[in-house]
């Protein structure tokens, strides 16, 4: 789940398309880059870290540009370290593209292939994106041989494309000495919104806050296998690329990717994690009597809405428990089991008060690990609380994630082949209350008439593209897993260096 951003203005864009990077931050904390284009010349500057890190004055200077993309990177394929997957991606031909994606190829090991022996492209690193741009490429060559380059020619080569790529993508590419062109996979996986500010600049993101926080009206998401194109003059042309597209938009922006303050597919984030924790207040009841419990705590960041809901309706205070080291980021997203966990006793820390000789409920939006909720529950323990309950906002995450999470391996999570006591007692709380899949769904769905569903296959192990060869989840999981060990040496080398932007 990368943050990106496109634009076209009528000023210089590198400022904009950084300020719209730090509003995608949460989103990828790994790398980050950034392309403007003045005439049919592209500039880029690309580099691990976290924006701040990544752009120095010196660097923005050599962005020149009424038009550019840029990319915050949490990586799903490839390797965390290496530099050369860092987005945008770069290709010579046809035209010059560049290219930055949100989500997650299930084929990219197959189109490599076939991307090598059929159409003679060479693919120098492990990144899907790699091959995205590739196909892209390829398909814009093919549908714009001998003809000027139009918005047909370009909406017929995202069709092609959508026909050979499968898994989750939502995409900004530029074309140089054309326009902007942005897509989004047939499932509607992975979000993309477009907006206009008052003089007319255009911007395309991930999410809604990078339009909002950067002066740009919302217009609209992007449909599910829609394309967008706007050409030079800032003249906006858009088709539908999918004969069969459905809106199934993945649940895990909602429990816990996106910003609360980012509107997703006609959706309130913040209301829909209030929704989850209403419904969770309900499970809660049933399961133990409220008087039981003294006070509700949230575990920082994304569980506050929830946790703030729920608190409401079983009637107990809610109280802020933990406080949160501004300058760490965001755990679930570090690469690496080992920089996970050191940073969760580096992040937060208990504040004795709230504890001391309590029956406390802790509320966190998802337990995918484990990792956060073993030390906050022993934290709890440490800071005096005589009863630490636990409670999850999201249901048991129980399979693999596929489309632009992280989580390849089943055997990495917490609640896989365990049942709910025995993933309590592994986390050590006196009781473990989770979500329900069916209620979670209904309570985010009912925010949004007319959806086809969710792609939450992580929490029930349905995958909405209907694709997903065993193959494919070999290949994947065996491409994330041979990068473990170096990534977890790695990122606890240089853990002490990251620094965090939600305070
Ligand atoms: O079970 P786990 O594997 O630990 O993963 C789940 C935890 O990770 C996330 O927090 P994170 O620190 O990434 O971000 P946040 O500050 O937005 O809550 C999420 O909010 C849970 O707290
Ligand atoms: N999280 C994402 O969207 C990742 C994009 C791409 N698969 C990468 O690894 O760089
Ligand atoms: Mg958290």
């Amino acid at each position: 789940m990368c943050g990106i951003v496109g634009t076209l203005a009528a000023s210089p864009v590198n400022q904009l398309l950084y300020d719209a990077l730090l509003l995608l931050q949460h989103r990828g904390q790994d790398a980050a880059g950034i392309v403007t284009m003045q005439g049919h010349k592209c500039f880029m500057h690309k580099a691990r870290g976290m924006v701040r890190d990544v752009f120095r004055t010196r660097n923005m200077r050599a962005l020149p540009g009424n038009i550019g993309l840029g990319q915050v990177r949490y990586p799903t394929a490839g390797n965390a370290y290496s530099e050369e997957e860092a987005q945008p991606f770069y290709v010579n031909a046809p035209f010059g593209i560049v290219l930055v994606h949100n989500g997650n190829l299930t084929n990219a090991h197959a189109l490599k292939d076939e991307l090598f022996d059929i159409d003679r492209r060479h693919i120098n690193t492990e990144s899907d994106t790699e091959v995205l741009i590739n196909v892209l490429a390829h398909e814009l060559e093919l549908a714009a041989r001998d003809l000027p380059l139009t918005p047909k020619e370009i909406f017929n080569a995202v069709r092609a494309v959508q026909k050979r790529i499968k898994g989750s993508y939502a995409v900004i590419a530029l074309i140089a000495g054309q326009g902007l062109l942005a897509f989004r996979d047939p499932f509607g996986i992975r979000p993309l919104c477009f907006g206009r500010a008052a003089n007319g600049d255009f911007m395309v993101a991930s999410e809604s806050v990078a339009l909002e926080g950067t002066g740009h009206q919302m217009e609209r998401d992007l449909a599910p296998g829609e394309a967008l194109f706007i050409d030079l003059t800032g003249k906006l042309h858009t088709e539908q690329c999918n004969d069969a597209p459905s809106l199934n938009p993945c649940m895990f922006e909602f429990v816990y990717l996106a910003r609360p303050d980012s509107v997703m597919d006609g959706i309130s984030v913040y209301q829909a994690r209030l929704n989850m924790g209403e419904t969770l207040a309900q499970r809660v009841i049933s399961t133990m009597p409220p008087n039981e419990i003294d006070v509700v705590i949230p575990i920082p960041e994304s569980s506050r809405p929830s946790a703030m809901q729920l608190a409401h309706r079983i009637g107990k205070p809610y109280r802020e428990g933990f406080v949160k080291n501004r300058y760490v980021g965001r755990t679930f997203i570090m690469p690496g089991q080992g920089a996970r966990k050191k940073s969760v006793r580096q992040k937060l820390n208990a504040i004795g008060v709230e504890f001391k000789g309590r029956n406390v409920l802790l509320v966190d939006d998802s337990i995918v690990r484990g990792t956060t909720s073993k030390e906050i529950v022993q934290m709890a323990r440490d800071a005096g609380a005589r009863k630490v309950y636990l409670a999850s906002a999201a249901p048991p995450v129980r399979f693999p994630n596929v489309y632009g999470i992280d989580m390849p391996t089943q055997e990495e999570l917490i609640a896989h082949g365990r049942s709910i006591e025995e993933i309590r007692a592994y986390i050590g709380a006196d009781a473990l209350i989770y979500q329900d899949v069916d209620a979670m769904k209904r309570v985010v769905a009912a925010l949004r008439p007319g959806l086809a569903g969710f792609e939450a296959s992580c929490f029930d192990g349905h995958y909405v593209t209907g694709d997903v060869s065993l193959a494919d989840f070999a290949a994947i999981r065996e491409q994330r897993t041979s990068q473990g060990d170096e990534e977890d040496a790695a990122a606890r080398s240089r853990l002490a260096l990251q620094s965090g932007t939600e305070g």
